[in-house]
């Protein structure tokens, strides 16, 4: 039985003051929830105050990108040790705005989630075909790649720390979710690929996120799909109440 795992991603959004507000609000709505693992990946500047915000309830905090050099002459860049020093639980990697827009490479997300692991932080490792590539019939090759090469050198004792987020490049902030069926499709391709990957026990505990368009009038549907293990949310995620029902729809 796999526990599900509801992330909200507020990508470059919020102020200091807003994100306070946000957790806060979060930490009191969800104090009961025990049976969904819940996490927040809040912008780099606001991680800490987020950390407090949501210190001693359920929520835990995320960061949305990571360096996975341990330090020194990186300009701009952030380490795991840095994340940790500010509370963070979890990391997403190789999320499609990253690979599309700053254009990190699958070899790139490999380090990273690696170096997450290493470190004690648990990777979220986002895959997602785009558009024209569904439209080319590729979704399952595209993502194949993405995760076989995301995950290259993780080890079997290792696989069970990283949650894998499937992200239909064309559902992300488009209002167009992906139907529960398509969802599913490529949920069940996935755990396929870690059973080929690792082994059937390891496929059948790995949790794997859905995300794109995600929100509190789907979130039924969407987690009622067999292979659908939890949400990866943007838009959704800014709204203490938006967010807290999609939780409390799968609690
Ligand atoms: O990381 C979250 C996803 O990119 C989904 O974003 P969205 O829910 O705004 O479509």
């Amino acid at each position: 039985m796999r526990k599900p795992f509801i992330a909200g991603n507020w990508k470059m959004n919020k102020d200091s003051a807003g994100s306070v507000e946000l957790a806060a609000g979060l930490a009191k709505e969800l104090k009961d929830v025990d049976s969904v693992d819940v996490a927040v990946c809040p912008p780099f500047v606001y991680l800490q105050a987020v950390s407090n915000a949501v210190s001693g309830s359920p929520v835990k905090v995320g960061a949305q990108n990571m360096y996975f050099e341990a330090n020194g002459a990186f300009t701009g860049e952030i380490s795991t040790d840095m994340l940790k020093d500010v509370g963070c639980t979890y990391v997403i990697c190789g999320h499609s705005e990253r690979r599309h827009v700053i254009g990190e490479t699958d070899e790139l997300v490999n380090k990273k989630v690696k170096a997450a692991i290493e470190s004690g932080l648990l990777p979220i490792l986002a895959v997602g075909e785009l558009l024209e590539e569904r439209e080319a019939d590729k979704t399952n090759d595209v993502v194949k790649t993405q995760v076989t090469k995301g995950l290259e050198g993780v080890s079997a004792d290792d696989i069970l720390k990283v949650t894998i987020a499937y992200e239909p490049v064309w559902a992300i902030g488009t209002g167009k979710t992906a139907t529960p069926d398509q969802a599913q499709d490529v949920h069940a391709m996935i755990r396929g690929l870690i059973a080929e990957l690792y082994s059937q026990d390891v496929a059948d505990k790995i949790r794997i996120q859905y995300g794109g368009s995600a929100k509190p009038a789907n979130t039924a549907e969407l987690m009622a799909q067999p292979d659908v293990d939890g949400l990866l949310v943007g838009g959704a995620s800014l709204k203490v109440e938006d967010f807290s029902k999609m939780i409390k729809t799968v609690a």
